[in-house]
């Protein structure tokens, strides 16, 4: 029996994959993520995506290794997770008013099988303002997210309107997952 690893640290990746109820082991790669600058953001994600689940592949040579990336895209600028506050503040106010891509890429890998695909969501912004943005800076939400937000959380007061899958924005695009799993041959319990 081919067993499903997640191969990511992230805590919502891991919720969003709890809501198969189908068991599934962690295994995070520590891989150094490289972009090729000749890539365009849509195979940047997709690259990253099968670059982490191709690493951890390498331990589990027999099983549904499923790996994801998401960036946020704005005016041709890919915007990934912030260095510091400063990077958050010039995001933030980037986004402010304007609608962006959310794209988040998924690889998956089966012996020598693989399929990559990407999601696009578009995510329009509420005009901020620089106290909001402070505010929203200063409750520590931003760090660890592409693009300086998180739908999930807080950062829901900011959007005023999304079109296409919620679940991406999040980090993983959960339905399109599960098909794309299933015609490989996986059978969730
Ligand atoms: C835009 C947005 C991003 N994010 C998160 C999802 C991802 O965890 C993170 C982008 O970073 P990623 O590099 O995609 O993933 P990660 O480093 O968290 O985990 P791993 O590489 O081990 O898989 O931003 C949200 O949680 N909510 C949002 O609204």
């Amino acid at each position: 029996m081919k067993r499903l690893i997640l191969a990511s640290g992230s805590p919502r990746r891991k919720e969003l994959l709890n809501n198969l109820q189908t068991p599934f082991e962690i295994s995070v790669s520590d891989i150094e993520e490289v972009v090729d600058p000749q890539l365009v953001p849509e195979q940047v994600v997709m690259s990253l995506a099968e670059q982490k689940a191709r690493d951890v592949a390498k331990k589990y040579p027999n099983d549904f290794v499923l790996g994801a990336d998401t960036i946020v895209v704005y005016d041709h600028q890919i915007l990934g997770k912030p260095k510091d506050k400063q990077e958050s503040y010039t995001m933030l106010k980037l986004l402010s008013g304007q609608v962006h891509e959310v794209l988040t890429g998924v690889a998956i890998i089966v012996g020598e099988d693989a399929v990559t695909f990407f999601e696009r969501t578009e995510v329009e912004f509420w005009e901020l303002t620089d106290e909001e943005i402070w505010k929203y800076i200063n409750s520590g939400e931003p760090a660890d997210k592409a693009g300086s937000y998180g739908i999930q959380e807080l950062g829901s007061v900011l959007v005023k309107r999304i079109s296409g899958d919620y679940f991406s924005v999040v980090g993983l695009p959960i339905s399109r997952t599960i098909r794309e799993l299933q015609k490989l041959g996986f059978k969730a319990n």
